[in-house]
């Protein structure tokens, strides 16, 4: 953790609190002087680092009577997805680092155990909290001692979710003090759809009118609903709670975005996630330029609604993430082949395993994290069935300040042990058109995989070779380097400094990366050592398979996968943590000479035939000028 700087803003009633005992000793007529100071603290910062600002600035009276009712870290609070937690750390000890918020060693965006014993739960995941409360219960209930509360914060967007509903089930059971701290803001990113949030509006709607809420009939208390900006009734009501000791909802109607004109005003998503200031950030996406090229997402907004006007049978599904992964163009001109399930991304994938044996392609647009979660039905509700659905797998690969739960990097490893389904990864813009077409045209299951952030100039192939694209090639056959997705960039630089170093290498990119086909083996056979590199875990990614049929084929060429080590990853910018996995064009030469070495060395030792005894053709200035618009 980096020194924590001066705070940049002055809060003085936030700056005289040691700990949350200040807190609660706090007059009543101090408390909204104190939310003031802490959202201007959150705006100021976050409008520098980048981060969560409607989300967070929604819940800061909440958080505070939270602090002021509930004895944390004895009690536990669990944040739903955690990415609303700022005020929390703010008021638990974390003020002066939050200057840092998600830079590289700063402060997490979300809860982290080692930052804090008030922070239990990592995970960016959304429904998670209500099964963590459940244990948590269940747990302080078999352990003596003294009584503990727990308390979860849920959004109405995460009560879109299947988990919470299995945890409903069960924390009903039982007379455990459970307090789940529903924070209705009506929205996820967009208004929170579907019959919970037509339920929750009605509610929302009640004061003063009887209404039973869906949580009273399975038995858990309801108290609300509660205005969540009103810490003076947010705390009567979360006394309250506290002393029934048993299950209870208490439903907190707030504003995300409260406080701040611009995000109460933006209809899109109330500031939902604001990029970090172009001075904070190396290089903020923002509107494509000719030198500038476009975000992954925009190109695949712009070619989804190009086949959707030729494919009437195209059906797109969005797990309550419309606009983050591109379709709200396509809902804008079809939206009757729009479907946004909520934060449910295992019932998008059935659902669309029915649309499809319906007679429709179904493309299902989620981050490539959150299908982790659906992998069950990925496999057998869609691919047992062989059934033509489409997955679009956005934000694959290091996304940056998200941190761990948010990098995409097991969809290759998991989604590859499905049988029959075919997985792409573009390159650059160009390959990502032509490969959702050629998805959308396939009758069995296939997903699509690109980045997080822009799209990098188009890399166009020398030539084809059984599907597979040779983007660099010389006429030593040393090093076969298969780069998957956007790691041809990086791949055909390195190539060419290899190659001012006597190492012929032929960069390729299977464009369908998996199952690896013959051409990929045949191109293996033909040089001295293979090297893959990808955005995805070594560990059962693509270079994995590649090694497999390669052997499999009886091919001698030792085949070398690049990629990333299984392990949680921190937040930090994308650039920044490829490097240090030496995924960039520097590490990925300097892997590579050292592989060579030690082919080079084991030759000598066997007398194993070298390659033609040509050097490689010195690249033409026309090369270093193709390698230089790379
Ligand atoms: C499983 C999963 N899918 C999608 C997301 C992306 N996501 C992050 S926050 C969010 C909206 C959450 O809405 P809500 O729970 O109401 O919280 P709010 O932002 O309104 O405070 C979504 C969809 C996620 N974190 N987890
Ligand atoms: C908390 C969450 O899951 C999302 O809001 C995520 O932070 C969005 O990430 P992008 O900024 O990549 O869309
Ligand atoms: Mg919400």
């Amino acid at each position: 953790m980096i020194a924590p700087l001066l705070p940049s803003y002055p809060a003085p009633a936030l700056d005289r609190l040691r700990d949350l005992a200040d807190l609660r000793a706090l007059p009543a007529e101090d408390l909204p002087g104190l939310a003031e100071e802490i959202r201007d603290v959150v705006v100021s910062t976050v409008t520098r680092t980048g981060g969560h600002l409607g989300p967070n600035l929604g819940v800061v009276e909440l958080t505070i009577a939270l602090h002021r009712v509930f004895s944390s870290p004895e009690d536990a609070i669990v944040f739903d997805t955690g990415h609303q937690s700022y005020v929390h750390k703010l008021l638990t000890g974390r003020r002066h680092e939050f200057e840092q918020l998600r830079q590289p060693g700063g402060l997490s965006g979300y809860p982290s155990r080692a930052e804090s014993p008030h922070d239990l739960v990592e995970n960016s995941h959304a429904s998670t909290a209500l099964s963590y409360a459940d244990g948590l219960s269940r747990g302080f209930a078999l352990s003596p001692g003294r009584h503990r509360h727990v308390i979860a914060v849920v959004g109405d967007g995460a009560l879109t979710g299947g988990m919470c509903w299995e945890a409903l089930n069960n924390i009903a059971t039982a007379d455990r003090a459970v307090v789940i701290v529903l924070n209705d803001n009506g929205r996820s990113y967009a208004p929170t759809g579907g019959a919970v949030g037509r339920h929750l509006a009605d509610l929302r709607g009640a004061t003063g009118k009887f209404r039973i809420s869906v949580f009273e009939n399975l038995g858990i208390t309801y108290v609300g609903p509660v205005d969540g900006h009103d810490i003076d009734e947010l705390e009567r009501a979360l006394r309250k709670a506290r002393a029934l000791c048993r299950p209870v909802v208490v439903h907190c109607v707030t504003t995300k975005g409260r406080g701040h004109e611009p995000a109460e005003i933006d209809e899109a998503d109330r500031m939902h996630a604001v990029p970090p200031a172009p001075s904070t950030a190396a290089g903020t996406a923002s509107a494509p330029t000719a030198a500038r090229p476009p975000a992954w997402t925009s190109v695949f907004a712009d070619e989804i609604v190009r086949l959707g006007r030729r494919r009437p049978d195209l059906a797109c599904l969005t797990a309550a993430m419309l606009r983050p992964t591109g379709l709200h163009r396509f809902a804008e001109e079809f939206p009757e082949r729009v479907i946004d399930v909520g934060i449910a991304e295992q019932h998008a994938v059935t659902c669309a395993a029915g649309l499809a044996m319906a007679g429709m392609h179904p493309v299902v647009a989620v981050y490539a994290t959150f299908l982790t979660r659906a992998i069950d039905q990925v496999l057998l509700d869609v691919a047992l069935h062989r059934l033509p659905v489409t997955f679009v797998l956005d934000r694959a690969g290091v996304t940056g300040d998200d941190g761990p739960s948010h990098h995409g990097m097991w969809d290759l490893s998991l989604l590859q042990a499905v049988p029959g389904l075919r997985i792409a990864a573009p390159r650059d813009g160009a390959r990502l058109r032509q490969l959702l077409a050629e998805a959308v045209a396939a009758d069995g299951p296939t997903a699509l995989r690109f980045p997080r952030g822009t799209t990098g100039p188009d890399v166009p192939e020398l030539r084809t070779e059984g599907g597979v694209d040779v983007l660099y090639e010389t006429d030593r056959r040393d090093v076969l380097l298969v780069t998957i997705g956007p790691m041809a960039a990086v791949g055909v630089r390195a190539a060419l400094k290899l190659g001012e170093h006597g190492t012929g290498v032929t960069v390729c990119d299977p464009r369908w990366v998996s199952p690896p086909g013959q051409a990929l083996v045949d191109l293996a056979a033909r040089h001295r050592l293979v090297v893959s590199v990808e955005d995805n875990l070594r560990v059962g990614g693509a270079g994995a398979h590649l090694a497999l049929a390669v052997t499999a084929a009886g091919v001698r060429t030792p085949v070398h996968a690049l990629g990333l080590p299984a392990e949680f990853l921190p937040h930090g910018p994308r650039p920044d943590i490829l490097r240090r996995n030496r995924l960039d064009t520097a590490g990925l030469t300097r892997t590579i000479t050292a592989l060579m070495a030690g082919v080079t060395g084991a030759a000598r030792h066997t007398g194993h035939a070298e390659p033609t005894g040509r050097t490689p053709r010195v690249p033409s200035p026309r090369d270093r000028e193709r390698a230089g618009r790379r």
